[in-house]
């Protein structure tokens, strides 16, 4: 019997634990098959369990992925009490150069887990696709978890950074580049690695996030030795029924700046950067939306070290879904540069092979609704080593220390969410 006949999605309303940390722990035996995303403002949480699908790609292939995952959530026999919920979720690389740093991972990869439980604020499912998991056993479990912290145990041994001195060399080349006009802006990343004297525990890490109220975005995805992690501030889009909603992020002042909300809303630096994210954006949704609506000016978006200029974006749909709209968006100008074209190919000669920073990562439902976001503020671990990245956008008037310290902040979230205080 072909395999797609004998598939069967079960889901169940869910009244259990609603504390990710718990649950994570709970499900310790399939660590390196477990996922987790949070939106913004957490009214959504979608944790994966298990692999019974990997949809993997050597290349980035949303039409692909699209495909496999719309023939399994159409070819199973759903047994429900609700219409049906089941979600993908994953994320393309970057770009398409490899990545050491994410070996374990593919260029698309997604996720249809053996168990999906998604919280949401009105509602909330549990979702089986493993007929030979004791779903009564689970469900019960998972009602009756007590919401344990887990404090980690490793400290910092060694902080190193990467390639400094390649991105100071890169940013002076790109704004001579600039000053010569052979493009407009592109953004540039570092990594910083940190060796922890124990295993880095990803419940730990969750339970640091979980305690962090900042507007921000939190993805974790395992995949065997390696777990990826952002805790980001930045939507790539989202496609609600007939409306797309999607901003321009970029711009950047630290919070430690005098009066930094003033001086980065009149900063003609940062706002030429910000203005480039938003025309691009605006040209690439033109052959999919209609009725754009924004403002004319950006507004402040406060993390918890940065500000940021920032203008939302909402649009009427004409045609596409998630992962077409998210495939033709990426990378904004906020993570490439612009001309589009001619700053990817600079990020790649320099030879940054970013893999999953910077990357679109979400998930879709089958009608095609669904959230990408930029996995910016990120990091990937693998037993006691953690590889943190950041970076910025350079315009011709970079100056490039400022630009060096820029990313310095932008490693905080991470560092904090490791426990490391200072440079060790
Ligand atoms: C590239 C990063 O951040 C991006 C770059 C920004 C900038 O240059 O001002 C601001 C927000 C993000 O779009 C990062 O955090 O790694």
């Amino acid at each position: 019997m072909p395999e797609d006949l004998v598939r069967a999605i079960y889901q169940y309303p869910y009244e259990g634990c609603t504390n990710e940390v718990d649950i994570f722990n709970y499900f310790a035996d399939y660590k390196g098959e477990r996922y987790l995303y949070i939106n913004k403002d957490k009214s959504l949480k979608i944790i994966g369990i298990g692999i019974q699908s990997l949809i993997k790609r050597d290349t980035i292939d949303p039409d692909g992925v699209e495909k496999v995952y719309q023939s399994f959530v159409h070819n199973s026999e759903v047994f429900g009490v609700d219409k049906l919920q089941l979600k993908l979720f994953g994320g393309f690389y970057f770009d398409e150069d490899d990545s050491e740093d994410f070996s374990t991972f593919h260029k698309s990869h997604f996720i249809i887990p053996k168990i999906q439980i998604i919280i949401e604020e009105s509602a909330s499912w549990i979702i089986f696709t493993d007929a030979s998991i004791d779903k009564e056993r689970v469900i019960d479990a998972l009602m009756h978890l007590t919401g344990e912290s887990v404090a980690s145990a490793a400290h910092a041994l060694k902080c190193e950074d990467i390639n400094l001195d390649l991105f100071r060399h890169n940013a002076a080349h790109a704004i001579a580049q600039m000053k010569s006009g052979a493009f407009n802006k592109v953004v540039l990343s570092r990594k910083r690695r940190i060796e922890m004297d124990a295993e880095i525990q990803v419940e730990a890490l969750i339970d640091k996030a979980r305690l962090n109220h900042e507007a921000s975005y939190l993805v974790v995805m395992e995949s065997g030795s390696k777990t990826f992690i952002s805790k980001t501030p930045e939507q790539l889009v989202m496609v609600n029924g007939a409306y797309l909603y999607t901003n321009a992020i970029a711009g950047t002042m630290s919070k430690s700046v005098d009066d930094a909300k003033a001086k980065l809303l009149a900063d003609e630096k940062n706002l030429i950067e910000h203005k480039i994210v938003v025309d691009s954006i605006k040209d690439d949704l033109i052959p999919y939306v209609c009725d754009i609506t924004m403002k004319d000016h950006p507004q402040i978006l406060e993390n918890q070290f940065l500000y940021h200029l920032y203008t939302p974006i909402k649009a009427k749909l004409k045609t596409g879904s998630t992962l077409r709209v998210t495939h033709a968006m990426h990378p904004t100008p906020a993570l490439g540069g612009y001309p589009k074209v001619q700053a990817t190919e600079y990020i790649m000669q320099a030879g940054e092979c970013r893999g999953l920073y910077g990357a679109p990562i979400g998930y879709v439902d089958a009608e095609g609704n669904g959230e990408f976001i930029v996995a910016i503020r990120s990091m990937v671990i693998e037993r006691n080593e953690a590889v943190l990245f950041a970076g910025c956008g350079i315009v011709e008037d970079s100056e490039v220390e400022s630009e060096v310290y820029e990313t310095e902040v932008k490693f905080k979230p991470m560092l904090q969410m490791l426990g490391v205080t200072h440079n060790e």
